[in-house]
C-alpha cells in the first residue's frame, strides 16, 4: 500500500457529493429498494430506538452492524484496522498508524437514537427521505451524523491508500441514550485493561452555534471542555387508600404534586462566575459590538448584570445554574379510588460548580415535607474540565480545523454541554475529552434533537465528513499544531 504523501488530502465537497453518487448506484444494484439512498439515509431508516437499559431494538441494532459493514467495505477489510464487537453491539475499530511514537486518539459516535412518535413530523422520523436539501428523520444530528460520517471520511481516506501515523480509535457505542453501561462503559474497560492511554477523545456535544446570543450576528465554534453532572431521583409520596366519596385533606398526589412544584417554582442557586462559562464569554467578548464588548471583557464589574440576561433565556440559563426537569409523573388506578401512592422522577442536570451531594441537600430542602421519600436512581457530578490551552493538542486540532473548513467562524470558545455523552465514561484514558459537532446548530435545531423534525441539510452532513476527513489528517502532525494566524 503506498504511504500517503506529506501534504494534505484535500478532499473537495464536489468530489464527495461524486462519492455520493457511487453509494446511491451501489445500493440500486444490490437492493430491490428504487429510492435513493445515502449511507446516512439507509442508517436512519433502521430503528435503533433505545427506550431504557433493558430494553433497546436489539433486532435494529443488529442490522446496523450489518449495514455498516455493507456499506464501508474498505473499513472493514483493512488489514491495519482490527474491528471488534463490544457488548453485542456497540463497535470498537482500532485503527494502526505507523509512528508508535504517538499518543493515540479517539473519536466516538452513537447508533442508538431516542424514539419518536411518528405525530408532528413533516416526514415520518424513520423514512430517511432527502427532501428539499435535507435528509430527515431520528438521528440525523443525535447522532447517526457523526457515526456514518467518521466511517465514510474513513472510508474516503481508505481508498485514497491513505495510512495514519498516528493510531485512533472509533468507539460507536449502541446504548448512549440510556447511559451506556453496556456500550461505552464495557469498551472504556477493555481498553483500560489493554493499558491504553489516550491523548484526546473527540465525541458529540456542542456546535458552532448560531443565533442563541441576542445581538451576536456572527457564528461562533464552541468545543466543549466538560458537561454538566446528572441525578435522576424518584420523588414517591404513600398515603392510605380509600373510598373517592370520602377523600382525606391530602392526597398522595397532592403532596407529592405540590412537591414538585415547589421545585419547579424554585430555581436552584445562580452559579455565575465558577465553571468553564466566564472563560466562554470572555473569549467571546470581541465577537460583539460596543457596549457589549466592553461589558464582557469585565465581568469582575458587570458579572451580577450578565448573569440575569443570561437567566431570561431558558437556553443560556442552564449555563448558569443546575436545572431541575420533571419528566415523569404517575399516580392512580381508578377514578374512584384514592390512590396509594404517586411517583414523579426528575430529571437534574448539575452546574460545573455543585456536586450530587450538595444538589441533593438542596432538593430536600425545597420539598421540605418528609411525607416524600427520595430514591437516587442513578447520579454523577460533573465531568472535568479538559484543556484548552495553546499544548492541549485535541482542543488545538479542533480548532485548526474548523478554521480551515469554516473559514467565516473566527472564534473557537471552551464551554459545557448542557447535554450528556457517552465520553464520562472514558475519563481514566484521558483528561482531554471534546464534544464538539462540526455543524451549525440554530435555536430551531436544537429543539429538534430529542424533538420533533430533526434533520440535517445535506451540505452540512457532507461538510461533516470532509472535517473529519482533514481532523485525521491533521492529527497526524506529532507536535501540538501552531495557534492560528488570527491570534498573533
Ligand atoms: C453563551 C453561549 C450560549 C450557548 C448555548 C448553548 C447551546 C447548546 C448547544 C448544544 C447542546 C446540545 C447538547 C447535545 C448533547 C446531547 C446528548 C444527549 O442527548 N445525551 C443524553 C444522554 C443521557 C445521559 C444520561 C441518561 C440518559 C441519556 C442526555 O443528556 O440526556
Ligand atoms: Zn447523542
Ligand atoms: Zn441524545
Amino acid at each position: 500500500m503506498k504511504r500517503r504523501s506529506a501534504a494534505l488530502e484535500i478532499l473537495n465537497l464536489k468530489e464527495l457529493s461524486v462519492h455520493r453518487g457511487l453509494w446511491e448506484n451501489q445500493w440500486l444494484l444490490s437492493s430491490v429498494i428504487s429510492h435513493l439512498y445515502t449511507p446516512l439515509t439507509g442508517a436512519i431508516r433502521i430503528p435503533t430506538v433505545s427506550f431504557s437499559p433493558e430494553n433497546v431494538n436489539a433486532t435494529a441494532l443488529a442490522e446496523f452492524g450489518e449495514y455498516i459493514r455493507t456499506v464501508f467495505p474498505t473499513v472493514f477489510k483493512t488489514s491495519f484496522i482490527r474491528h471488534e464487537v463490544i457488548g453485542e453491539y456497540s463497535h470498537l475499530l482500532t485503527v494502526r498508524g505507523s509512528d508508535p511514537s504517538l499518543q493515540p486518539y479517539m473519536l466516538m459516535a452513537h447508533s442508538d437514537v431516542v424514539p419518536a412518535p411518528d405525530e408532528g413530523w413533516e416526514v415520518p422520523p424513520f423514512s430517511g427521505l432527502e427532501r428539499d436539501g435535507f435528509i430527515h428523520g431520528r438521528g440525523t444530528l443525535d447522532n447517526k451524523n457523526s457515526l456514518m460520517a467518521i466511517l465514510q471520511a474513513l472510508e474516503l481516506l481508505l481508498n485514497r491508500n491513505y495510512i495514519p501515523r498516528r493510531s485512533f480509535f472509533i468507539a460507536l457505542g449502541h446504548d448512549e441514550e440510556v447511559s451506556g453501561q453496556n456500550g461505552a462503559q464495557k469498551i472504556s474497560a477493555l481498553l483500560q485493561a489493554r493499558d491504553i492511554k489516550l491523548a484526546f477523545i473527540v465525541d458529540e456535544g456542542n456546535f458552532i452555534l448560531d443565533g442563541f446570543i441576542p445581538h451576536l450576528k456572527k457564528p461562533f465554534a464552541m468545543i466543549a471542555v466538560s458537561e454538566k453532572g446528572s441525578i435522576n431521583l424518584r420523588l414517591e409520596v404513600n398515603m392510605t387508600p380509600g373510598h373517592s366519596s370520602a377523600p382525606p385533606k391530602e392526597t398522595s398526589i397532592g403532596i407529592l404534586a405540590a412537591a414538585v412544584s415547589r421545585l419547579e417554582q424554585t430555581p436552584m442557586p445562580n452559579m455565575f462566575g465558577s465553571g468553564p462559562l466566564k472563560m466562554t464569554l470572555q473569549e467571546l467578548a470581541h465577537e460583539f459590538s460596543f457596549p457589549a464588548n466592553i461589558i464582557l471583557s469585565n465581568l469582575w464589574l458587570f458579572g451580577p448584570l450578565v448573569s440575569r440576561l443570561m437567566e431570561r433565556n431558558y437556553i443560556t440559563n442552564a449555563l448558569v445554574r443546575t436545572t431541575t426537569a420533571l419528566t415523569m409523573f404517575n399516580a392512580g388506578v381508578k377514578v374512584n379510588v384514592i390512590p396509594p401512592v404517586a411517583q414523579a422522577i426528575i430529571n437534574i442536570r448539575i452546574h460545573p460548580a455543585q456536586t450530587v451531594q450538595e444538589v441533593l441537600d438542596l432538593v430536600k430542602n425545597i420539598v421540605a415535607d418528609n411525607r416524600v421519600q427520595f430514591h437516587v436512581l442513578t447520579a454523577f457530578d460533573p465531568l472535568p474540565v479538559s484543556p484548552s490551552d495553546h499544548q492541549a493538542l485535541g482542543y488545538q486540532l479542533l480548532r485548526q480545523t474548523i478554521q480551515s473548513i469554516f473559514p467565516e467562524v473566527s472564534t473557537v470558545v471552551p464551554g459545557i454541554c448542557i447535554g450528556n455523552t457517552d465520553s464520562r465514561h472514558y475519563t481514566n484514558l484521558t483528561t482531554s475529552i471534546y464534544r464538539f459537532n462540526p455543524l451549525y446548530l440554530h435555536p430551531q435545531s436544537f429543539r429538534s434533537i430529542h424533538g420533533i423534525n430533526e434533520k440535517i441539510s445535506v451540505p452540512a452532513y457532507e461538510t461533516q465528513v470532509k472535517f473529519i476527513f482533514e481532523f485525521i489528517q491533521n492529527a497526524d502532525a506529532d507536535q501540538e499544531p501552531a495557534p492560528h494566524q488570527h491570534e498573533l
